[in-house]
């Protein structure tokens, strides 16, 4: 059979998951030509803003790259914007007066940010977040730009907003009304909200309408409708989108908001479809995947000829994709005088669970704080469920009802086609097909089989359940799980809690019990448990020196000549006289290679002899630096108020008296500090693991900073009033961070994965356990000494350790 020509127009979302699946039925049927007006090929828009937060790159969110185009035959234009579409002739005309005929062709090209009709939109310094090249302005502006407006409460302005924080910027969400996200949440969740993204660092500027960008060729301000003026350089509009109907309009279809589409997604001109945000169907413009994938399964099936039924139009779900914050909607969410609500609110934990009933079904959901049950709250609003006990207790809590039987029943009752990964399109009957033909039976292989749960995870409790429902006996749920290396399967949380509960002591005694596969471990578990039991027994473990790195065994930094670095502790970055003099003396005697000053403030010793370090140290008679360790390295300091005229508080002194009280203590990974006299921030407070900056008469204290590889601005956990209550905190998050981290696990990855709420419940909000865990870092501070002075103390250690083996000869 001749081949037909197939034309999408629109290289998205919604019309590439069409040609997926068209391939998938019958990769004969159609030519196939994509064009695009975006340079890149295919990608997971809603992942930008992962790209923006920093956890993503572009490369991550490529969803089909150029070769899969090629191995498909598709002929793939980029950057090449179709005008119009002859529909009599059926040709498709381009921008760049290339033409294209068809015999069917689908409209695919999406929205575009809605821009407000008020003076100044066009000024440099404002854009819409839709794509690559508005992601990578935002990261760009950030780098000269410091205080940015982000117009619109809704989803996308939200992510935005904590994209720029995390870019370092000052964000501040100019919202039209009194609540946030008013199309998915009720005012409690939205307060809830709007208070946890304050603690994240977001400002909001409510109920203000902007009526003006100001500035002369580049934005440097708004002007709301009450007369006040917010500063900013950067804006983003976030107000909502427009469906991109200009080329329907342009080829005289039906369009009213969106292309207008029936039921088989035919527009008004025949062999012409429509997919996606473009479309208008039964009066409706949808602006999440999970609807454009419905009618993607649709259209698909139609152009291979497949029987279907017509798409109905969906109930939409969405999640706000912001770490650390857990907000879920779906269906109908505000009160109505027919329907009964159950609602649960708990203040103290931050969570909120309401449900919405209409004739004894289930027509709406809001989740905070806990949405480990959002997947089935989706489904029990799609499938508009009768609400029982048993769905009660499940989604509520504190009842004793077998989720899992519940959830299986579900997952039975799904048909083929719905939809179980909203994110990428993915329904029960494509997980069920890679389980039962291509042998698939983790979560892991379903993820890169069909592309489920790649994206927000949400569906990641569901597509187990699929693997349970199909495997049955033979789905080992451990069997995704990964341990914290090859020798076992167990997690760090798995291996403390077994610890502490069956009181191991030793790291073979760890390995024994706990079944380890290679019984001598690796260079990944070892150096961990050395760690986790040093961190659980502070006053009893004997440190398993063997079981530490180079760096740590030898308490100095190798280089890569097999010199090492010495690094003497200079508290708060000052130093004295005498110590520069000492400093001066040994770099001369023992013909040191580079004298160099550290971004931490002190000074390093670069190009030591192995067998000279121990004479070096009992020279130096300085404290070691621990620039070897994952512990405590360095507290920066600026000027403050002894010398700096902004100073508001004296940050060497307090500096310096954190370093004495925290140094030398093992953490999960190194550990940065700095202390600030002011906002101007010189010493940097925004890219340290605790960073501190002196305002309003007291402290502003930061967790999760790194300048490192992989940057990450620190976020604002509280503010304090007095010194004790700085010490208190700094000592009960490093603690908290001790005994919840993964060994490596920097604080920015732990503040991210801990969520700041928590952190902020453990040792800010909640007293008593912030007390107890300063107690227990006061016990573990208590046992530990400067490893040089060990060292030099001690013989025999300096004999193993640092003496050059001496050859003898035989002759
Ligand atoms: C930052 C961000 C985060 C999001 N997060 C989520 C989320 O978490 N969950 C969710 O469900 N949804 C989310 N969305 C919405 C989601 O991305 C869209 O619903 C989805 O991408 C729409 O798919 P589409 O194919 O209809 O449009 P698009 O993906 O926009 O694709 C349309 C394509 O057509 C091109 N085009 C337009 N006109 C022409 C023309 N004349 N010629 C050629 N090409 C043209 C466009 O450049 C574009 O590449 C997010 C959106 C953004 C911007
Ligand atoms: N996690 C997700 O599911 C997600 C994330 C990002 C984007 N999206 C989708 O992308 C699309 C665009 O998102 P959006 O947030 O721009 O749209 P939206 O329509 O959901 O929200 C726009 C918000 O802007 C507010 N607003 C309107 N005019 C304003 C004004 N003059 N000043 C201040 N505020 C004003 C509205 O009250 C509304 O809250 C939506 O379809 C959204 O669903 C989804
Ligand atoms: S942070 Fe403030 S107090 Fe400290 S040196 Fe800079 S300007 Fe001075
Ligand atoms: S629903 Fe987001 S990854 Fe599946």
């Amino acid at each position: 059979m001749k081949q037909q020509r197939l034309v999408l127009i629109g290289n998205g979302m919604a019309g590439v998951n069409v040609i997926e699946q068209i391939l998938k039925h019958n990769k004969e049927m159609y030519h196939i030509t994509i064009i695009g007006n975006e340079p890149h090929p295919n990608y997971n828009r809603i992942m930008l803003s992962y790209v923006l937060e920093g956890s993503k790159t572009i490369d991550d969110i490529v969803l089909n790259d150029h070769s899969w185009y090629k191995d498909n035959q598709i002929d793939l234009q980029t950057g090449t914007a179709v005008t119009h579409i002859d529909t009599e002739a059926k040709k498709v005309y381009t921008d760049n007066g290339s033409v294209f005929s068809y015999d069917k062709a689908i409209i695919a090209t999406g929205s575009q940010p809605f821009v407000l009709p008020i003076p100044g939109v066009d000024k440099q310094g404002v854009i819409g977040f839709r794509d690559i090249q508005d992601c990578n302005q935002m990261m760009e502006a950030a780098k000269t730009c410091k205080k940015a407006a982000v117009i619109g409460g809704g989803l996308l302005g939200l992510e935005a907003a904590k994209g720029l924080v995390h870019l370092g910027m000052e964000a501040t969400v100019v919202h039209l009304g009194n609540v946030l996200m008013e199309r998915q949440l009720d005012d409690i969740a939205a307060n809830m909200l709007k208070e946890e993204l304050e603690r994240q660092g977001i400002r909001f500027a409510m109920e203000k309408q902007t009526v003006e960008l100001l500035g002369d060729e580049r934005v440097t301000g708004l002007r709301f409708a009450d007369g006040s003026v917010l500063e900013v350089d950067f804006v983003v509009m976030a107000v909502g989108i427009v469906p991109n109907t200009s080329v329907a309009k342009a080829s005289n279809m039906e369009v009213a908001r969106g292309i207008v589409v029936n039921d088989l997604l035919q527009t008004s001109a025949p062999d012409v479809y429509a997919v996606g945000e473009c479309t208008q169907h039964r009066g409706l413009c949808y602006g999440l995947v999970a609807p454009l994938f419905e009618q993607g399964a649709i259209l698909a099936k139609h152009l291979c000829e497949i029987e279907t039924k017509g798409y109905e139009g969906s109930v939409v779900s969405t999640k706000l994709k912001i770490s650390g914050v857990d907000v879920f909607s779906a269906g109908e969410f505000q009160d109505q005088a027919d329907m009964t609500i159950v609602r649960m609110q708990d203040d103290w934990k931050k969570i909120y669970k309401k449900i919405l009933i209409r004739d004894n079904k289930i027509v709406g959901g809001i989740l905070f704080g806990d949405v480990s049950e959002s997947a089935r709250l989706q489904k029990l609003v799609n499938t508009q469920t009768e609400m029982t006990d048993e769905v009660y207790a499940s989604i509520m809590g504190g009842g004793a009802c077998c989720g899992g039987g519940n959830q299986a029943a579900l997952v039975a009752e799904m048909s083929d086609e719905e939809i179980i990964c909203g994110c990428n399109g993915v329904t029960k009957g494509s997980i069920v097909t890679a389980i039962k033909e291509q042998g698939c039976s983790t979560v892991d292989e379903i993820k890169s089989c069909t592309g489920a749960a790649r994206s927000c995870g949400g569906c990641k409790p569901m597509v187990e359940q699929v693997l349970q429902y199909v495997l049955g006996d033979h789905f080992d749920i451990n069997a995704n799980k990964q341990g914290i290396c090859g020798c076992t399967t167990l997690s760090r949380d798995e291996i403390v809690a077994q610890i502490q509960e069956m009181g191991l002591t030793t790291i073979k005694e760890v390995m024994y019990v706990l079944a380890w596969k290679n019984p001598e471990g690796c260079s990944k578990c070892r150096p961990a448990l050395n760690y986790y039991l040093g961190m659980i027994h502070p006053t009893t473990y004997q440190d398993e020196k063997a079981s530490r790195f180079v760096n740590e065994r030898l308490n100095a930094n190798i280089n890569k000549d097999g010199t090492y670095t010495v690094v003497p502790r200079m508290y708060g970055g000052v130093t004295t006289a005498e110590d520069l003099k000492k400093i001066a003396d040994v770099a001369v005697k023992y013909d040191v290679k580079m004298v160099k000053m550290t971004g931490g403030q002190r000074i390093d010793l670069v190009g030591v002899q192995k067998e000279d370090l121990p004479k070096v140290w009992a020279e130096l008679d300085m404290p070691s630096g621990y620039a070897y360790a994952k512990a405590l390295r360095t507290v920066k300091t600026c000027v403050g108020s002894r010398f700096c005229r902004f100073g508001t508080v004296d940050s060497i002194g307090m500096g310096i008296a954190l370093e004495k009280k925290f140094e030398r203590l093992d953490m999960p990974a190194k550990f940065k500090m700095a202390v600030n006299g002011c906002p101007r921030n010189c010493a940097e407070s925004c890219t340290k693991d605790i960073g501190i900056v002196g305002n309003d008469g007291g402290w502003e204290i930061y967790v999760g900073g790194n300048g490192g590889i992989k940057a990450r601005v620190a976020d604002l956990l509280c503010k304090v009033k007095n010194d004790e209550e700085l010490i208190e905190i700094c000592g009960a998050v490093i603690q908290y961070y001790r005994e919840t981290g993964k060994y490596l696990e920097r604080t920015s990855e732990w503040v991210e994965r801990m969520g700041l709420e928590m952190i902020h419940q453990n040792v800010v909000e909640d007293v008593e356990n912030r007390q107890q865990l300063f107690a227990r870092i006061e016990l573990a501070l208590a046992q530990v000494q400067d490893p040089w002075q060990k060292v030099l103390q001690d013989q025999e250690t300096r004999t193993k350790l640092f003496e050059p083996i001496k050859v003898e000869s035989l002759s």
